[in-house]
């Protein structure tokens, strides 16, 4: 252990929810934390094959768990006594999950939320649909960051922000989650941090496309920039703090997630500009495309804001509107050109 993880706290038991590529990378991050590391997945087969092989069958394969990593699909026996809980799930079940995790979860046991996007319909972030379910606001925060699974299981330097409405449920996970090659920054702009890992998934798949259509980087690198000062506009609306898209859970992400190879997000965007739907893409990969989730809760939200969004309403209209992406693309390009910054307050 490093003289950084010294002074961290040495928990006896952490329940980690969800048994996908974050779910499994962020064991690794526990590990060295507590005594004992509890897996809950939905399928019993790939729980049991998890103890017996200590791999994942179905997510990051190769990656070797901790010793102290055991699996369960028992919620009651994943959660109970545990004296922190990690909650990797897609957002599309994180609510069901925590509903069903509630009678087993301690009153003050503090959660952390590592989903990313905002819950379709009530507009919620994942934080609030966690503390709707499990109670006591104050004991959740959320971590946020261009965090790779793949990258991060194989011990690549890396960094995050962990945001809570509490200060001390923040430093906290802070501590749980960070090491000598896993910096942990804290914040207390939960909508910020929350907000930016949403949008910045959509922007990754208009990248996505882009890049899938020949695209330049120019381009890119247009579409990346106008993203954040979209995400400013977003995170200002909903009363956070626009400099922190500046940071890790805004701009670090949004050009991790925009570039890389491994993120589902940008290569979505290319199979579908390839012609490959959603379904397709998701079956295929077995994994969660959370901007395509996102691309209809922020476009939601820029309803009911008036929140200027038309990177998000591009995406919303190809995925969900059959917009042609030759219309999409002439759509953004015939749009009046403005302030750099409009919308954040100054110069409107
Ligand atoms: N992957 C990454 O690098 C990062 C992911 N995140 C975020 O973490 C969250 C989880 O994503 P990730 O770990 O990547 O997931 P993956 O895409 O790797 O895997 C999908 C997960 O969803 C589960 N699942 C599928 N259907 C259901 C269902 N009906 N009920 C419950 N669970 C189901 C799968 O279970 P099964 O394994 O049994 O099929 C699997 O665990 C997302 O919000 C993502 O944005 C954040 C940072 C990094
Ligand atoms: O959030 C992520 C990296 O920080 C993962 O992005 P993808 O879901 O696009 O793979």
């Amino acid at each position: 252990m490093s003289a950084r993880e010294e002074g961290s706290p040495r928990l006896a038991r952490v329940s980690v929810v969800g048994t996908g590529s974050w779910g499994t990378a962020a064991t690794g991050l526990v590990a060295p934390k507590a005594e004992k590391v509890v897996l809950w997945g939905r399928s019993p087969e790939a729980c049991e094959a998890i103890n017996r092989t200590r791999h994942n069958p179905r997510h990051l394969t190769g990656y070797e768990l901790a010793r102290n990593v055991s699996a369960t699909a028992d919620l009651a026996e994943a959660a109970s006594g545990a004296d922190a809980l990690v909650l990797a799930l897609p957002s599309a079940y994180l609510r069901a999950t925590a509903r069903s995790l509630a009678p087993y979860a301690g009153a003050t046991t503090p959660v952390l939320v590592l989903t990313k996007g905002v819950e379709p319909g009530t507009g919620d972030l994942m934080s609030d649909v966690v503390a709707e379910e499990l109670g006591r606001p104050g004991r959740v925060a959320a971590l946020s960051g261009p965090n790779h699974a793949e990258e991060i299981c194989q011990g690549s330097y890396a960094a995050a922000v962990v945001a809570s409405a509490e200060a001390g449920c923040a430093t906290f996970f802070q501590r749980l989650m960070g090491s000598h090659d896993f910096r942990v920054y804290a914040s207390a702009d939960l909508t910020g941090v929350e907000v930016s890992g949403a949008v910045k998934n959509v922007v990754a798949i208009a990248c996505g496309v882009a890049a899938g259509l020949g695209a330049g980087d120019n381009t890119l690198a247009a579409l990346m920039t106008r993203g954040i000062a979209e995400m400013s506009r977003v995170v200002a609306a909903l009363g956070g703090d626009p400099m922190t898209c500046m940071g890790l859970a805004g701009m670090g992400d949004l050009v991790a997630t925009c570039t890389s190879r491994h993120s589902r997000n940008r290569t979505f965007g290319e199979a579908f500009a390839a012609g490959e739907s959603l379904e397709s893409y998701q079956s295929r990969t077995h994994m969660v495309v959370e901007g395509a989730a996102a691309a209809r809760s922020v476009y939601e939200l820029a309803q009911k804001h008036a929140i200027e969004a038309p990177i998000t309403c591009v995406v919303h209209a190809i995925l969900y509107e059959g917009l042609p992406l030759a219309e999409a693309i002439e759509s953004l390009l015939q749009r009046r050109v403005r302030e750099e910054f409009y919308g954040l307050g100054t110069n409107e």
